[in-house]
């Protein structure tokens, strides 16, 4: 389904100087935005010049082509027509794969915001302090454990190797959630991390599933967590005991194969990893690939999203019977959680994260999915996997109740 019409990009031309929380403040911007200090880079958008909508097996390959004919007819910069797109993990999902063009694009760097047009709402005043109240999701704590103990006993029977279970929250609020606010903090605080807000879709993910710049593919593999609690000693020792643990290694050895072998069909890539990085609230064992597409090669960042996805870092190995284990022993609808999200240009240059650390916002704005989840091997057990998908609300739960940190 698409609706929009076509046009052309004008040349740059409207500059303001302002902090990055004061851009997400005009309206309720799509965003993208990586970096910390002088080195934050945002992507924004600002209404919808364009929607394609698609579902099933093929959305990836639908929204490329939608994309494609859209910018086809727009007489632009292949560079500066830029779509942003959040899709769902499953084929199988109720939901909408969305992509977005947006009428206005902005870029943040620098301290400065640059757009083609002067036209941006003024900045919004915040909204008061307001808790929110979290509630159990569909799948409440202990059938979670339960959930993790019985894909235990599946990969102890030879079924499958690895499987990923996610539990979900509720987050309700009295008034609409302040997205801007939300997006400001969540950046803010994780600044290694790529926030994004794309259809309601918000958070900020440690994970890069992959990014293509005129010919050169890049992707961060995480997989293996351990907790950061604050204190000097026991978090060096924590990720000197992810950095050795066996069961660690194993998961993150799937998720690290799962993007390097189909990347390998169509880039030369090298892999490095896994180290030990860090996150505000986590530790994570972490591969960086990079390489360069094959010559010739004409695909996009979409299809290369479309290629590489689920990897087991969401969803497990052998993938087939992960993800349907996964589907049994959830048993909810992922909706965008653990899909890819992020932004496209017509010249299929692009990045797109994984949905973790996120939430998605109800359309009415009073409510907020949260999602976590964790990888199950055949060392895991019930009580650390669920601790750790406490770990991995925590961002999303600070930026919502304005809460001090550490
Ligand atoms: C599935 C999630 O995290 C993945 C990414 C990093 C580490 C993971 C882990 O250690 O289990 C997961 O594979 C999530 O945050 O919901």
């Amino acid at each position: 389904m698409t609706t929009g019409r076509t046009g052309s990009t004008r040349p740059a031309r409207a500059r303001r100087r302002e902090p990055f929380a004061t851009s997400v403040r005009r309206g309720v911007p799509l965003v993208w935005a990586t970096g910390a200090g002088d080195d934050l880079t945002a992507l924004l958008g600002w209404g919808e010049r364009f929607r394609a909508t698609a579902a099933g097996p093929d959305r990836f390959a639908t929204l490329a082509r939608e994309f494609r004919r859209f910018a086809a007819a727009a007489d632009a910069d292949p560079h500066e027509l830029v779509a942003f797109v959040t899709l769902t993990f499953a084929a199988e999902s109720a939901e909408a794969s969305t992509l977005i063009v947006p009428e206005v694009v902005g870029r943040w760097a620098g301290g400065v915001l640059t757009t083609a047009e002067d036209v941006l709402p003024e900045p919004s005043a915040p909204a008061e302090f307001e808790e929110l109240d979290v509630r159990p999701g569909q799948l409440s704590r202990e059938a979670y454990r339960r959930a993790v103990a019985e894909a235990v006993r599946r990969i102890s029977g030879g079924e499958v190797a690895k499987v990923v279970l996610a539990r979900d929250l509720e987050a309700v609020a009295p008034d609409p959630v302040d997205v801007p606010a939300v997006v400001a903090r969540l950046q803010e605080a994780n600044p290694e991390a790529w926030t994004f807000h794309v259809d309601g879709l918000v958070g900020a993910s440690p994970e890069l599933l992959v990014a293509l710049h005129e010919g050169r593919v890049r992707s961060r593999v995480l997989a293996g967590s351990a907790p950061v609690t604050g204190d000097p000693d026991a978090d060096a020792a924590a990720a000197a005991a992810l950095a050795a643990s066996p069961k660690d290694r194993a998961e993150h050895a799937f998720a690290a194969r799962s993007v390097v072998d189909p990347l390998a069909q169509v880039a030369d890539v090298t892999a490095a990893g896994p180290a030990v990085l860090r996150q505000p609230r986590i530790w994570h064992l972490a591969t960086d690939v990079s390489g360069t597409l094959h010559p010739g090669s004409t695909l996009g960042v979409l299809e290369l999203a479309g290629l590489v996805h689920p990897t087991a870092a969401v969803c497990g190995a052998p993938t087939d019977v992960a993800a349907a284990l996964l589907a049994e022993l959830e048993g909810f609808d992922r909706g965008r959680y653990a899909g890819p999200v992020g932004w496209v240009d017509a010249a299929g240059d692009g990045e797109f994260a994984l949905a973790l650390r996120c939430g998605q916002v109800a359309p009415d704005g009073r409510s907020v999915r949260l999602f976590a989840g964790g990888g199950v091997v055949a060392a895991s057990s019930p009580s650390a996997e669920l601790a750790e998908t406490a770990q991995k609300f925590l961002p999303m739960y600070e930026a919502l109740s304005p809460v001090a940190r550490p």
